[in-house]
């Protein structure tokens, strides 16, 4: 049966601030060591990854410590993103070349997603990484974003690159197992192997319980743009990013985590 599965060709991988941190919220390099070593193997398989990451503002904050004094929030974000991004590529690109695997940066603000010359240059860049042989990794420029030209987290932002470049599956690695059917920590809640896109999610979801609470985006929002990629036709799957191999057992069409469908 699962032979008969078509390989996806194209996928589009988002990992969260949570699954990347620990608790006292430093970047884990033996999150990201693993994390590339799945995405060589896809690569290595004639699979083209394109990595959307967060972790830029824990990377900045990890940096700089309780040194900043600024206190405007939307500062301060500012400068933790500037600083952090550097630091989260770095990593990224160190573990890329141990398997001479070559990787770039794509920054983006939702404008460079609006129709026309934006999009195309937006599918432009891509196609030219991919031809190139270079992996993709993409996060919102949380620098110079404005509330109008800002993705509502990078769960956004993975949708959004899914649907432009037709990818043929999308995974949301996260520090839980996938949806819930209740808070995730309480007792007796299960993780659901499938959710439809018409099905209402909202009695599932305990956002507000949360206090982990490092990056921006929530479980609702998670939801929200998996079924829309799934409207695309796109295999969409919300996973924990910790477990090992997650990325490629999902490819080899194991059942693990939640895999949003159409109905
Ligand atoms: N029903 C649910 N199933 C899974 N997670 C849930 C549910 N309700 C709330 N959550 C919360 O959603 C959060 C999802 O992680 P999130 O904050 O989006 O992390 P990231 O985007 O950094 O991966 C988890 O912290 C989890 O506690
Ligand atoms: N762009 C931000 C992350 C924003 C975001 O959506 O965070 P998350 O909910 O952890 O995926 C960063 O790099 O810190």
């Amino acid at each position: 049966m699962e032979n008969k599965r078509k390989r996806p060709q194209k996928i589009v991988v988002k990992v969260g601030s949570n699954m990347l941190t620990n608790h006292q919220n430093r970047i884990m390099d033996s999150v990201l060591q693993h994390l590339v070593w799945q995405l060589v193997q896809l690569y290595e398989e004639d699979i083209i990854p394109i990595l959307i990451t967060s972790g830029s503002v824990a990377a900045g904050k990890e940096a700089m410590g309780r040194e900043l004094t600024i206190k405007d929030e939307t500062i301060r974000r500012q400068i933790y993103s500037s600083m952090g991004q550097p630091r989260m590529m770095r990593h990224y690109y160190e573990i890329f070349q141990q398997y001479g695997i070559r990787c770039g940066q794509v920054l983006a603000t939702k404008r460079d997603f609006s129709p026309g010359k934006h999009r195309d240059n937006m599918v432009n860049c891509y196609n030219g990484l991919i031809a190139s042989g270079i992996v993709p990794i993409a996060n919102e420029d949380d620098t110079v974003s404005l509330s109008m030209s800002a993705f509502s987290d990078n769960d956004e932002l993975a949708a959004l690159v899914a649907e432009l470049l037709e990818a043929d599956m999308l995974i949301f690695l996260t520090h839980k197992d996938g949806v819930y059917n209740g808070p995730p920590d309480a007792e007796h809640t299960e993780v659901l192997e499938e959710v439809k896109i018409d099905e209402k999610t909202e009695q599932y979801i305990h956002d507000k319980n949360d206090t982990k609470t490092i990056g921006r985006g929530n479980m609702s929002s998670k939801l929200k743009m998996a079924k829309k990629a799934a409207k695309h036709n796109i295999s969409v799957h919300i996973a924990n990013g910790t477990t090992p191999n997650v990325i490629l057992d999902i490819v080899n069409g194991k059942q693990i985590g939640t895999k949003v469908m159409q109905n």
